[in-house]
């Protein structure tokens, strides 16, 4: 456990009741009810200009919602300033001031605050040596890389110790490469302090590798909150199973349900077994999806759940992407993992058997 660990704050836990936000006749948020635990990194995903940021400033107090109630550990923080809130945001530019040290920065808010000279200095050195720029405090800023400058960036707004940490978007201007080794330093830097995260992206994958939690959001509203194995493996509706990475979208008939799971009917006549969201109880004709590397392609025998015949490969370098158009027209794409070098076994024109296991498929509601 790091210095910086103990004597944080706890993070805080942030309630949004029934938020709506409108801008003119526009509405950007509609009716948001959220629960963001303590300690947690939680994620707000979506497409361009589908209310996440809209809703974090909300949080941080730049825009008040036009009905209900943003809490803080209960508390009803909607009628206090941004300064007023134990809240700090990271923003996509960094918003770094650039003829500071990278100290004077980290300590900029601390100054503002009139925090005694000794504790800013002692709270900077802590912070450098958070985001791993130990030596570096007398750099002018801008002597520093891209990278380097959102690690001052997150130092400064953790500096005052918030109770939450609000981050819009805050890698993207970062190489891929840079990208992915901040995410895991994000990641680190959240156990470490052990501030709750808000974390607004439109990158799924980004979401799913750091969030405990994820809000998925369309047209100012949430669709679905769940883990990243939730969001992923058990989608409760179209747009999200589209959003979150690649999938196969099957017709199916129900048969029988008991208990979790419903037997259904695919076109090609095989039954299989499919879970389906808490809040549906599925009959008739649904919407069934798999995940094209749950499923895997072969020799078609008369138990395959599906047959068709490939039309596409396409060679990825870790993985083979088997593109097949089954027997009633439908797209239907497996992923297989190269395990070892050489060709994928299929050809353009082979007629295939494709299959999955039991548990991979997910009932969509309507
Ligand atoms: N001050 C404003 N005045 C009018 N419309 C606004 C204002 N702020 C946001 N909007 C609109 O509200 C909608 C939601 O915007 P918001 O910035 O929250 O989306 P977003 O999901 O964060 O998108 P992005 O990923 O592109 O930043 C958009 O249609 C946007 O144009």
């Amino acid at each position: 456990m790091t210095e910086s660990r103990t004597t944080a704050a706890h993070g805080g836990a942030i309630g949004l009741h029934g938020i709506k936000k409108w801008f003119g006749n526009f509405q950007a948020v509609d009716n948001v009810t959220l629960d963001i635990r303590p300690n947690e990194f939680f994620t707000l995903l979506g497409p361009s200009g589908c209310g996440k940021t809209t809703l974090l400033r909300m949080i941080a107090g730049f825009e008040m919602p036009t009905e209900g109630q943003v809490l803080l550990d209960g508390s009803d923080i909607s009628g206090l300033l941004p300064n007023q809130r134990p809240v700090n945001t990271v923003f996509q530019n960094y918003a770094l001031f650039p003829h500071l040290t990278v100290a004077e920065n980290i300590g900029f808010g601390l100054k503002m605050l009139g925090r005694p000279k000794a504790e800013i200095t002692s709270v900077v050195n802590d912070m450098l040596k958070l985001v791993h720029l130990d030596g570096r405090g007398h750099n002018p800023v801008t002597q520093l890389s891209g990278g380097q400058q959102q690690r001052v960036a997150l130092a400064r707004a953790l500096a005052p110790r918030p109770k939450v940490l609000l981050l819009d978007e805050p890698l993207s201007a970062l190489d891929l490469k840079l990208r992915k080794s901040m995410q895991i330093e994000l990641k680190r830097l959240q156990l470490e302090t052990g501030i709750t995260f808000v974390f607004v992206t439109h990158d799924q994958e980004e979401a799913l590798t750091m969030s405990d939690r994820i809000a998925v959001m369309s047209a100012g509203t949430v669709r679905q909150v769940g883990s990243p194995w939730d969001i992923y493996d058990r989608p409760a509706e179209r747009f999200v199973a589209d959003f979150i990475g690649e999938t196969n979208f099957l017709s199916a008939d129900v048969v029988s349900v008991a208990d979790n799971r419903a037997r259904v009917r695919l076109s090609s006549g095989a039954e299989i077994s499919a879970s389906f969201p808490a809040d549906v109880t599925p009959n008739g004709s649904v919407t069934v999806v798999v995940r094209p590397e749950h499923a895997r392609a072969g020799a078609p025998t008369g138990t395959s759940a599906l047959r068709g015949v490939v039309h596409d490969i396409v060679y990825l370098g870790t993985d083979t992407h088997v593109h097949v158009r089954l027997d009633d027209g439908t797209a239907f794409m497996v992923r297989q993992q190269n395990a070892r070098s050489g060709h994928c076994g299929f050809s353009k024109g082979d007629t295939v058997g494709i299959d999955f296991s039991d548990d991979v498929a997910q009932i969509l509601r309507d």
